[in-house]
């Protein structure tokens, strides 16, 4: 079956607060999709109506075209991982997990399959009391992952995992998008997101702010700028001054270009005769781009309050 998201118009409000504002996306499968917002932006909100926990006041949330509640087979079709911590304490994983299987009308076999893939399977006799929040995490996409549904809904997937955990479900998202599942996952590890996500939905106060490639959202959002390194700043500031380039003088003497190439640059300093060290375009980060690009959203959010 298709199993793409599809948001149109969809709205909540809880009395007066609004926190998903007539949103409309499409999640693709076989990609990651990387869902970021501020704290408070809609982004759980949205991903509960999309799992039929929470109804929406207006518009619609759809897999395949049908809302999750018209799904022949929900456990096959959608995993989601939303509190990690959500387990009865007294539980161990393995009962954990068996709990859900039996409602999926699956067996101990799966159980053992997801807590191998989770590497869990040594902790399947611990009680989940016992557990650090890296293993709820790993417990959380172990549920998850249980009747190999064709779509995943992860809400900070990655919260509490080490370098080493991070690494992993990294991997994991992209193999599992690579077997052409629907991923949608939140966090706000930026650099995570950055070399995890193949697109992004990008929310701010419930309305989308963009929707693109992460490569997409980065150029498109990026200010061009250059370091330009020489022993003759002063001559190279009037050069630039003269072509109209706007810059900064850094305070190591370098200078910062903004808005230009560096091509531009560098045939600006030869026609001068000017001997360049040093020509670097600078490459803005998922995090530099985002923070700019939703300053005026959380300005605004600082306002309000
Ligand atoms: N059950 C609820 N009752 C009232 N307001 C709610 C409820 N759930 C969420 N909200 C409000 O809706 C807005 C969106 O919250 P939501 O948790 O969806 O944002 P988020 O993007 O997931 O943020 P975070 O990253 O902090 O989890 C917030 O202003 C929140 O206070």
């Amino acid at each position: 079956m298709d199993t793409g998201i599809r948001a149109r118009g969809l709205t909540k409000r809880y009395g007066h607060r609004v926190a998903v504002d007539d949103l409309s996306f499409t999640v693709r499968p076989g990609l990651v999709t990387g869902f970021l917002g501020p704290n408070g932006a809609g982004k759980s909100t949205t991903m509960r109506m999309l799992l039929g926990l929470t109804r929406p006041t207006r518009g619609t949330i759809t897999i395949g075209g049908r809302h999750i509640t018209d799904l022949d087979d929900p456990a096959h079709t959608v995993g989601a991982l939303l509190d990690a911590r959500a387990v009865h304490p007294l539980r161990t994983a393995s009962d954990h997990l068996l709990a859900y299987a039996q409602t999926a009308g699956l067996g101990r076999a799966r159980v053992a399959e997801v807590l191998e893939l989770v590497g869990l399977a040594d902790a399947a006799g611990r009680r989940a009391d016992e557990f650090s929040l890296g293993m709820h995490q790993r417990l959380g996409i172990a549920t998850a992952l249980l009747g190999d549904p064709g779509v995943l809904v992860l809400d900070e997937p990655l919260n509490g995992l080490d370098p080493e955990g991070i690494r992993w479900m990294r991997t994991l998202m992209r193999d599992l998008a690579g077997e052409g599942r629907t991923i949608l996952f939140s966090s706000h590890l930026m650099s995570e997101m950055e070399l995890t996500a193949d697109n992004l939905i990008v929310v701010g106060h419930g309305r989308l702010l963009a929707e693109s490639t992460l490569a997409e959202f980065v150029r498109a959002n990026t200010t061009q700028a250059v370091t330009v390194r020489t022993e003759q700043p002063d001559l190279l500031s009037h050069a630039l001054h003269r072509a109209g380039v706007p810059f900064e003088r850094a305070p190591d003497a370098s200078l910062l270009v903004t808005g230009t190439e560096s091509g531009t640059v560098g045939r600006i300093a030869a026609a001068e005769g000017i001997p360049l060290d040093e020509l670097t375009r600078v490459r803005e980060s998922l995090e530099d781009v985002f923070l700019r690009f939703t300053h005026d959203d959380t300005d605004y959010e600082g306002r309000a309050a």
